[in-house]
């Protein structure tokens, strides 16, 4: 029988994470559709980085599965396949941001194209000279970024990527995930500011480690008659306490 890639680049199962005996992920079961950008959305510590170290495979879980790209998270085959970036810019300091992006690239034994490109996408051309020391915050940011994406995954994993930003990098920023997104790359990206919601094409919403909905900006508008994203989540979480 041939073998069918799924629509879903992510599936989540009953998904149950206990951390230092507190239980933080409770029965947590989405999809993730190939090729989309999925806003994980919730306030802070509700659970979303939590939940992407789940997809990455870099948590351990008590119960239920997540598994990417047909694999299970974190298994051998997905490492170059899966991209991660942590909320804390992790770049060599002494290193030019080219010989950051270098060192990411001669992992996956790119060539200096394929570098530059990176380089390119994250709008980094011009400091690609520059130590990691002599960028401001969202530049390591976003030379983070570069040291993922030089790896061409199919899925990218962002923790609240736009923290720290200014308005203008912060669009600039979300052009680049349309432009991958529209070239196959599926993004997973996590902020806990609902105006960001609208560049998703799905949302995952979470409060105290549970998941609300799985709904697109406009079925969430719909849903509660909010044209505020932000009330809308607001009038969802008042929902779903008077049904408690
Ligand atoms: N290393 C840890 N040990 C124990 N508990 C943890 C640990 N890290 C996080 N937690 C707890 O797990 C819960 C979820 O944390 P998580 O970091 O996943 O939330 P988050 O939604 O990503 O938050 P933020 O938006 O502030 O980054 C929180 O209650 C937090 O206190």
């Amino acid at each position: 029988m041939a073998h069918t890639e799924s629509t879903d680049a992510v599936v989540i199962d009953g998904l149950d994470v206990r951390r230092s005996n507190k239980q933080v992920l409770h029965s947590v079961s989405a999809r993730v559709g190939r090729g989309s950008i999925t806003g994980l959305l919730g306030p802070s510590g509700c659970g979303k980085s939590t939940l992407m170290r789940s997809i990455v495979g870099t948590q351990i879980v008590q119960s239920g599965s997540v598994t990417v790209l047909d694999l299970p998270a974190g298994s051998a085959p997905l490492r170059s396949r899966v991209g991660y970036v942590t909320q804390a810019p992790s770049i060599y300091s002494d290193l030019t941001v080219r010989d950051n992006v270098s060192y990411f690239g001669a992992l996956y034994k790119k060539s200096k194209a394929g570098i530059a490109a990176a380089i390119d996408a994250v709008g980094m051309t011009d400091h690609a000279n520059h130590r990691g020391d002599a960028l401001s915050g969202g530049q390591r940011t976003r030379v983070s970024l570069a040291c993922a994406l030089v790896a061409e995954p199919e899925v990218l994993v962002l923790d609240e990527p736009t923290v720290g930003l200014d308005p203008v990098l912060r669009v600039d920023l979300w052009e680049r995930f349309a432009a991958l997104a529209a070239a196959g790359t599926t993004l997973i990206v996590s902020s806990h500011v609902m105006d960001e919601a609208d560049h998703c094409s799905a949302l995952l919403l979470m409060r105290e480690g549970r998941l609300l909905a799985d709904l697109s900006p406009d079925e969430l508008r719909t849903r509660t008659g909010e044209t505020s994203l932000e009330k809308a989540f607001l009038a969802l979480i008042r929902d779903e306490e008077s049904a408690a």
